[in-house]
């Protein structure tokens, strides 16, 4: 029918298309949105060319103001990308019809055919679509833009359009079917239909198509929506669905029909509908309609009200929306799990709530229902790695100085925000007085200290608290009531205690039990969490403390090997003999009674003080230990001999006299130091064998490897083995020791196992018996070659300053500061700092290789000597190095260590701060000047005050002043 003459639409020119499409300036720069090119599709025509053939025509008005020449890019004048994505293509093709006639019509089919579908080349079965219906349309278009072309009639140019549509659509509906077919398409939780992937033929879709994702895509940071929407979209990068189309009249009802993908604010999964009406194909999969993915995301809080255990918070955040107070930079932090997310979103959404009532968000305005399908376009939450990226910063302030599209505000949050570089955090706050006043920031973190310092003094902070146990409980419950779930109180009580007022972990654990039955109970959630019950831990403690090695052994190896690991149940019997020990512990069973009758006098409790002692000192042990249920099992077979003489220092000497059977360990190769008495013990190992086990503290391994490095010939390898090395164990059996040394690179461990026998015979020497030595990969030893300007050093030259509870994994961050200091020990002033704000069983460590701690330590056996030691923490393990050369008087080391906090006035206001309700653990900070200093300001300084009156055991002791008083030397 069209014989003769030549139809084409040139490539270039239809690339050019999309590449308008993109282009900026198409937008209304007042608003940003692409009014102008919704409307340019409908003013594209069709004219024949001089070669006879069909093209794409604008109006001139669109041509003026895009600068549209051919098939050159508008901005840079260049041709258009030749590597735009098919899927653009398809996009285009789908919405505009894009096609060659004649012999051409068969290319298009090809090449539509061809496109690639996510997750490969999905060539079409032409066979399976109608292919006459498409070609129906397509001859019907061609004739009509033939018409249109020579009488430039415009509804022609329409009705033309809407053939090409159709065709598109037939072309595009057969490929999301296959899609459909080939993958699952992403759901909401709420199950709810987000529009369709592939559009109707309306012209309000169409419009939506053309103002669509590409356009918007193109928006330098508009990106990472169209890389979230095409990793989970429907794989179709020309989908409808992520081109989130403003309707101003949208009701709720209204909205929730088109629902959603998510624009920016939107929790990042893309939510596809297939609108069964416009497709006569019947997909072999239903697409999943799942309910929400997980307790906690189906009762995340939606407003204020709902918020757990933030009350002040959520007061104050909403009187700041509605007094107008609203400032441009918002930094929420806290603990994990404890809404700073969820409070983010709803304030955002309060900010541009439109309901005039003091109840905000109302959920049902127009901006409320639109952030909560996921469209808003002025709510963005940012991903900050790739706002590292200095163009994508660059591109989000820009985007940022654009008013807002359809609200009052634009709001930015970015969560983890201490990943954003020192320069991503000094460009914004450098931008910010330039932005206009609708921009606010919102800046998440649970790691305060990892922030710059000026960012945060720059930013309107919000604390978030661990959530209550009661609260927990609360919401737990009704969780529960809502789920159709039966409960036993203890067992919720159980959970919030062990989430750690984290409300979103308890959710989390609640949501694991709710798949193993209807009902939650206690036993289900011991048994889930892998805790011992309070029974069992009293059952094995009693066990230990009367002797009883067979069934100790016994029954502590059941624990470890059915579900429970040694760092957990040491922990936990440390809580509950503190438990015990501050009366705190309500016993409800017979074995607690029992033990409880036994442990009335004052040397019981001493004994408990002991034992508790000596958990501590396993636990340090057991992290850097392979075999932890061994070590565990040594430990609590020596809990019945923790009375006050075995751990008293001076009854050590006396036992250390005694010269126990195998114990070489006092020999006076070690240059006349006493040590400790080795703890033995008998342990039955899996074949029944009796196994003589000498434990040493972690000072006396320290002293026999000095001996041991000082015995050998070479200065350079004793040099080495100074610096590098450290001995990790001793287990000495039947007078033969089991030696392990620990090297922290591996060239060191290479090294030294060349060398091995002249080790083995120092150690030998030092250890009077035949050695066994393994020499060993270990986690890294403190920086020995750590400059010590002036003796001056400070956790605080750590960059990162990150501190957090190895046990609980908590971020005390907001503290940091609390226990930094001076110190003067011994004649040299040092910068000390306190690590110790947390528990007993859970030392602060801080995870930069660098930092540094100075620890004031007690020496076991004489009280006047005092040992300075470095315990950088790295990994969760502890090492100990003494600075000999800075002081030389300085020797011996013992177990017990006290962290020096010096000079700091916070502490007694922080100590209240610290001690959280739901804490597991007692912060006990502990006055205790030593005998070397004196307070220059001694009032309220009796020796050995607690402020913790309530506490009878020291969790971490601090010895420090309050107020701004200061330690001096003594006098
Ligand atoms: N204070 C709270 N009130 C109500 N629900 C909460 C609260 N805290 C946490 N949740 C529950 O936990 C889930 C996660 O909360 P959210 O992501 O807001 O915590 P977060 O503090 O931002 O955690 P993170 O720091 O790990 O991102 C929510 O969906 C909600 O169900
Ligand atoms: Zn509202």
């Amino acid at each position: 029918m069209l014989d003769g003459r030549r139809h084409s639409v040139d490539i270039p020119l239809s690339k050019a298309l999309v590449a308008l499409r993109r282009v900026r300036s198409l937008r209304d720069p007042s608003t940003n949105s692409m009014p102008k090119l919704s409307s340019l599709v409908d003013n594209i025509d069709w004219e024949t060319d001089s070669f006879n053939g069909v093209s794409l025509h604008f109006d001139n008005q669109y041509r003026r103001n895009v600068g549209f020449d051919g098939g050159r890019s508008p901005r840079t004048g260049s041709v258009s990308d030749p590597e735009l994505d098919v899927s653009r293509e398809v996009e285009y093709l789908g919405s505009l019809g894009r096609w060659r006639c004649d012999s051409r019509k068969i290319k298009v089919k090809k090449r539509l055919g061809c496109l690639r579908l996510n997750g490969g080349n999905v060539p079409c079965q032409s066979n399976v679509f109608d292919e006459n219906l498409e070609n129906a349309h397509i001859e019907k278009a061609l004739e009509l833009a033939r018409l249109s072309g020579s009488n430039k009639n415009h509804d022609m140019s329409l009705n033309l359009q809407g053939e090409l549509l159709e065709a598109g659509v037939q072309r595009r509906k057969f490929i999301h079917d296959r899609q459909l077919v080939s993958s699952e398409a992403v759901r909401d939780d709420t199950g709810s239909c987000v529009g369709s992937s592939y559009p109707s033929v309306s012209d309000e879709q169409i419009d939506g198509l053309s103002r669509g994702a590409s356009l918007f895509a193109n928006d330098d940071y508009d990106d990472d929506r169209v890389v979230n929407y095409s990793n989970c979209g429907c794989g179709i990068s020309c989908c409808w669905s992520r081109t989130p189309r403003l309707r101003e009249s949208s009701t709720p009802s209204d909205v929730e029909d088109h629902h959603p993908l998510l624009s920016g604010g939107g929790e990042k999964i893309c939510l596809l509908e297939h609108k069964r009406s416009c497709t006569n194909v019947k997909n072999e999969i239903a697409p999943y309609r799942g309910s929400p993915r997980s307790l906690s995301h189906k009762f995340r809080p939606r407003n204020f009200s709902e918020l757990v255990g933030q009350d002040v918070l959520a007061r104050s955040l909403l009187n700041i929306i509605l007094r107008g107070n609203i400032s441009q930079l918002y930094l929420f932090h806290g603990p994990r799990g404890t809404g700073k997310t969820s409070t983010a979103k709803i304030f955002a959404t309060a900010l541009n709530c439109l309901s005039l009532e003091e109840t905000r968000p109302c959920g049902l305005c127009h901006e409320c229902v639109l952030y909560s399908c996921g469209r808003s376009r002025d709510i963005k939450e940012l991903d900050p790695v790739k706002a590292n990226r200095s163009e994508k910063l660059r591109s989000l302030l820009k985007y940022a100085m654009r008013p807002p599209v359809s609200s009052r505000f634009k709001v930015f949050i970015i969560d983890e925000c201490q990943l954003l570089h020192g320069e991503t955090w000094a460009s914004v706050l450098n931008g910010l007085d330039g932005l206009p006043r609708h921009v606010v920031f919102i800046m998440i973190t649970a790691d305060l200290d990892s922030l710059p310092r000026n960012a945060v003094s720059r930013c309107q902070r919000h604390h978030f608290q661990k959530v209550k146990n009661c609260d927990i409980v609360n919401k737990l419950s009704r969780i529960c009531v809502e789920e159709g779930l039966e409960f036993d109180k203890s067992a919720l009580d159980f959970i919030a205690a062990k989430s750690n007022g984290s409300l979103r972990d308890a959710e989390m654990i609640l949501d694991q039990l709710s798949l193993l039955g209807k009902r939650i109970t206690i036993s289900l959630t011991h048994e889930l969490i892998g805790i011992v019950s309070d029974e069992e831990l009293l059952d094995l403690l009693d066990l230990a403390l009367s002797s009883d090695t067979a069934n100790t052994v016994r029954r502590a190896r059941e624990l470890m090997s059915s579900r429970v690991d040694p760092m957990q149940l040491i922990s936990q019997l440390a809580n509950l003999i503190m438990d015990i020990l501050a009366g705190r512990y309500q016993t409800g069973n017979e074995t607690g009674r029992i033990v409880f009758k036994r442990m009335t006098s004052e040397a019981d409790l001493q004994k408990l003080r002991n034992v508790l002692k000596l958990l501590s000192e396993t636990e340090k042990q057991l992290r850097t230990s392979r075999n932890q249920s061994t070590w565990l099992t040594v430990a609590l077979l020596q809990l019945s001999s923790a009375d006050v003489s075995s751990l008293d220092s001076s009854a050590d000497s006396r036992t250390c006299a005694r010269k126990p059977p195998d114990n070489k360990f006092c020999d006076t190769s070690l240059r006349g130091e006493s040590f400790k008495r080795p703890v033995s013990c008998l342990v039955t190992d899996a074949n029944s064998q009796n196994l003589e086990i000498h434990r040493y503290s972690e000072g006396k391994l320290e002293a026999i490897w000095r001996g041991a490095v000082e015995n050998c010939q070479s200065r350079k390898f004793r040099n080495f083995l100074q610096k590098e090395g450290k001995l990790s164990s001793v287990c000495v059996h039947q007078g033969l020791a089991v030696v392990e040394v620990e090297f922290c690179h591996r060239d060191h461990v290479s090294k030294a196992e060349k060398s091995w026998k002249l080790i083995a015979s120092s150690l030998q020497l030092v250890l009077g018996c035949n050695v066994e030595i393994t020499i060993k990969l270990g986690p890294c030893h403190p920086r020995k070659n750590m400059k010590l300007m002036n003796s001056c050093f400070g956790l605080w030259s750590c960059p990162c300053r990150k501190l957090s509870s190895i046990n609980d994994g908590n971020y005390w961050s907001e503290y940091s500061d609390f226990t930094s200091g001076r110190a003067i020990i011994g004649e040299k002033p040092v910068e000390a700092c306190s690590i110790g704000h947390g528990s007993l069983f859970s030392p602060i460590h801080c995870d930069c290789k660098e930092s540094v701690a100075v620890v004031k330590e007690k020496s076991g056996r004489d009280q006047s000597h005092e040992t300075l030691s470095i315990n950088a923490m790295q990994d969760g393990s502890t090492r100990k190095s003494q600075l000999r050369s800075h002081f030389p008087k300085l020797d011996g080391i013992s177990h017990e260590s006290q962290v020096l906090s010096i000079q700091d006035p916070q502490v007694a206001k922080t100590r209240s701060s610290l001690q959280s309700p739901n804490d597991p653990y007692k912060i006990c900070l502990r006055v205790q000047p030593q005998e070397k200093f004196k307070l220059s300001t001694p009032q309220k300084q009796p020796s050995d005050t607690y402020f913790c009156a309530d506490d009878p055991y020291i969790l971490c002791s601090s010895s420090n002043t309050l107020g701004n008083s200061s330690i001096d030397e003594e006098l």
